[in-house]
């Protein structure tokens, strides 16, 4: 799929600027701060209707402007798409296609694919497991957009349980405290115990999902991950890639997990009630990385996570272009400086033309000359672009 052009209205520090994509590079290259990743950002929301930079749609917007809009033109193999997005300060969004308005934001999801490899992702090994199953969801929705709707159905319930659990927490510690018989006998007026059996049940059904979900997804990356992971070490190194969810998978088998996963809830149910909050599912799910037998998180060098880094994000490209049958955009936010030479000649060997990339930079200097000939130029300067010629 290509990008064609993209247009920013009222957009972060972007008060109305077009963009034509020309080649299938685009270097975007400027300062700190001057608006190259915000770009990036946009083409994020269009994918993902997310931002890994903020949660709260008022920051997206121009200061001191209503509303926001993002646009672009896509081309498919199966024909171009009209995307279009409104952002409001009250967090209220409209999205469209081909002209028209959804009414499931769901449906949005899937048009355009994306990999994201930013400075960022370079904590997915070292960082805390959050992040790797925050990593792991965001592929999930763009090969399966309903995996959105899976999850967000998910944390519904766990926020609820977890409300409850506070309440019963609560209700515990007054027991200790209080003498009174009357206050004693309102307390367990207010407290239902089969409420919780209730969550328990759906919280086992909606975390069985995701679990099977999660393994699935890597289950095919896994093999896509450790063949770039041989070729960028030169064979020297073995990656294994380990799903340890919290509420463990035998098999395949949506009753046996669930099953499994009431029993777990049942065996933790006094340290739930005494810390008030679920700590049964899979929002305490890990993916463990191994090099030659050594957990890449604790004991990996820097360069060896970084390698480990780039063969998941080749293999995210992979994946997602054989299950949607066609190369998805790569957005490179200020990561190619953070790759030594030979990591960066693989990483653009392995893109070659086929995959649309979008470049950010502050400096031309630590590009390949013939790299730089072959792709567009945008200069960012306080949110309006200009095209550079080169020579
Ligand atoms: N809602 C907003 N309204 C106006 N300006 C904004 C808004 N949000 C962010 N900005 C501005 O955008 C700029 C940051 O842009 P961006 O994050 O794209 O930087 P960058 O060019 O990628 O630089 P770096 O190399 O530091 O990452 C800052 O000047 C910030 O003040």
């Amino acid at each position: 799929m290509y990008l064609k052009t993209l247009h920013l209205r009222n957009f972060r520090n972007y008060p109305d600027q077009q963009v034509e994509f020309s080649a299938a590079k685009t270097i975007l290259v400027g300062n700190n701060a001057q608006g190259k990743s915000n770009l990036l950002e946009a083409v994020e929301l269009m994918s993902s209707l997310r931002s890994h930079r903020t949660s709260r749609d008022r920051d997206l917007i121009l200061d001191g402007e209503a509303i926001a809009q993002i646009s672009g033109h896509l081309q498919k193999d199966m024909g171009e798409v009209d995307l279009s997005m409104t952002l409001r300060q009250n967090g209220r969004r409209s999205v469209g296609l081909n002209g028209l308005n959804l009414r499931r934001q769901l449906d949005f999801l899937g048009t355009l694919n994306m990999v994201q490899f930013s400075s960022l992702d370079l904590d997915l090994v070292r960082g805390g497991p959050e992040q790797r199953r925050h990593w792991l969801d965001a592929l999930l929705v763009q090969l399966e957009p309903i995996y959105a709707s899976v999850l967000q159905q998910y944390n519904q319930i766990l926020r609820q349980r977890n409300a409850l659990l506070k309440s019963i927490q609560k209700s515990d510690l007054n027991r200790q405290n209080l003498f009174n018989s009357q206050a004693l006998e309102i307390e367990s007026q207010s407290l239902n115990p089969s409420e919780l059996s209730l969550w328990d049940a759906q919280l086992a059904i909606a975390g069985s999902r995701v679990i099977r979900r999660r393994a699935r997804v890597l289950q095919r990356l896994i093999p896509f991950a450790q063949s770039w992971h041989q070729t960028i070490s030169g064979s020297t190194e073995a990656l294994e890639i380990r799903y340890a969810p919290n509420v463990e998978l035998i098999d395949d088998n949506p009753e046996a997990l669930q099953k499994a996963f009431l029993e777990k809830i049942q065996q933790r149910a006094i340290v739930e009630r005494h810390q008030g909050t679920t700590i049964v599912g899979p929002h305490r799910d890990e993916v463990e990385f191994t090099i030659n037998n050594t957990p890449a998180r604790q004991y990996g060098s820097q360069g060896q996570q970084r390698t480990l880094v780039l063969a998941l994000k080749l293999a995210e490209l992979k994946l997602i272009e054989d299950v949607i049958g066609e190369p998805p955009l790569l957005l490179l936010d200020d990561v190619l400086a953070e790759l030594d030479l030979s990591r960066q000649n693989q990483l653009l060997d392995a893109i070659q033309d086929r995959f649309q990339t979008l470049i950010t930079t502050t400096h031309l200097g630590s590009f390949d000359a013939q790299w730089i000939n072959a792709s567009q130029i945008l200069e960012v300067k306080a949110g309006q672009l200009v095209e550079q010629e080169i020579f």
